[in-house]
């Protein structure tokens, strides 16, 4: 693979544009591809994300488009759309027949009507295409604003990893490579659910011992699972697992922790789906998780236990007392 000059970034949301803002300071060419033309033309003419990134106006120029042939053959694409909508943008992308460049998965999920993870699911739409990911504690608000910032870049091989790196690398802005493409795709997913538990404790008011328990036990069932799955122990307790388990689970500028606040206020999920409202990937992660852990025989008492506070509306009460009733047990392995 050559140098990357050329950035295209699929989803005009607050993570497409921070990562396309992150690119441009890195001096790359960047266009970034956006379904609502709206959202084209505010960053067009206003150098503005107003639905997404409200009171941030870029020093940035950058470029944005409506048709994704424009971002097809980039030297690489970012795809930053919500972790659902990863197959069907794929699809679009193959039928402009130009994609070269390593697509890096940047969602964070798991695809809830097969339980595969994005990488596979680029294997199955883009043969031949190199996939990576972008994962790590990073909110887009702070990126947009130029707060520094480090994540983890994985791809199979360490010079693509380290290419990637290199692209988006600026002095605010602090890539680490790893060839993990799956352990950096596992924390991801796993954090988002465990950041709707840390957060409905927090509604609740149950007190910051319960929330470090919750983050900690929390965290166990991030390990066991993607130690399981196959994932790094190392990248786990990296960037993407752990440092953003951590950003997620103790801020309310998380959106799937303000979530979770809401149902610890006593909201119901379902009266919080249905009124829409900001992106909470945690909640389609939350029943796969459960598989997952069934499949692979680990338990996830927390996921399973969020996954019941989404599909069947279990109260953050009846949710705790579940939880605290659970048998005993060693901390870790066996006594
Ligand atoms: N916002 C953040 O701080 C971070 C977000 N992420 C991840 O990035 C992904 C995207 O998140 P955000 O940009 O924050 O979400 P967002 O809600 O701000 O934006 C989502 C964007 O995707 C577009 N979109 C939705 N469905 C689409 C479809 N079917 N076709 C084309 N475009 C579609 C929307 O129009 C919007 O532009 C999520 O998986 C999230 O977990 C990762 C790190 C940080
Ligand atoms: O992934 C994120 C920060 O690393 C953003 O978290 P939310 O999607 O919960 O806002």
């Amino acid at each position: 693979m050559g140098a990357i000059n050329s950035i295209g970034v699929i989803g005009g949301g607050a993570w497409g544009t921070a990562l396309a803002l992150t690119a441009a300071r890195a001096g790359r060419t960047v266009c970034l591809w956006a379904r609502d033309p709206a959202t084209v033309s505010d960053i067009r003419a206003r150098q503005q994300n107003p639905r997404y990134l409200p009171g941030i106006t870029f020093d940035e120029d950058l470029n944005a488009t409506a048709k994704l042939a424009e971002v097809a053959d980039a030297d690489a694409i970012l795809l930053v759309t919500p972790a659902q909508t990863t197959r069907t943008i794929l699809a679009s992308l193959k039928a402009t027949g130009l994609v070269r460049g390593p697509v890096v998965l940047c969602a964070k999920g798991i695809e809830q009507s097969s339980g595969k993870i994005l990488s596979k699911i680029l294997s199955e739409e883009l043969p031949g295409i190199e996939p990576a990911v972008l994962s790590g504690p990073s909110f887009a608000d702070d990126v947009a604003r130029g707060l520094p910032t480090a994540v983890t870049i994985a791809a199979n091989s360490a010079k693509t990893a380290l290419s990637l790196c290199e692209a988006l690398q600026s002095p605010t802005f602090r890539p680490y490579a790893s060839i993990d493409l799956l352990g950096a795709q596992i924390g991801g997913a796993l954090k988002n659910v465990l950041a709707i538990a840390c957060g409905a404790v927090v509604g609740r008011k149950l007190g910051a011992s319960a929330q470090a328990a919750l983050t900690a036990r929390g965290f166990a069932e991030l390990n066991r699972l993607g130690i399981a799955m196959g994932a790094q122990g190392e990248t786990l307790t990296g960037l993407s697992g752990l440092g953003d388990l951590v950003l997620t689970c103790s801020s309310s500028q998380s959106r799937n922790f303000s979530f979770g606040l809401r149902l610890g206020e006593g909201f119901m999920a379902s009266e919080l789906i249905s009124a829409g409202g900001k992106l909470a990937e945690g909640a389609y992660s939350a029943r796969v998780a459960v598989k997952l852990g069934r499949k692979y025989e680990v338990d996830v008492p927390i996921c399973e236990t969020v996954a019941q506070m989404i599909d069947e509306d279990l109260s953050i009460d009846d949710a705790l007392t579940t939880l605290m009733a659970r048998p005993l047990k060693a901390e870790s392995g066996m006594l």
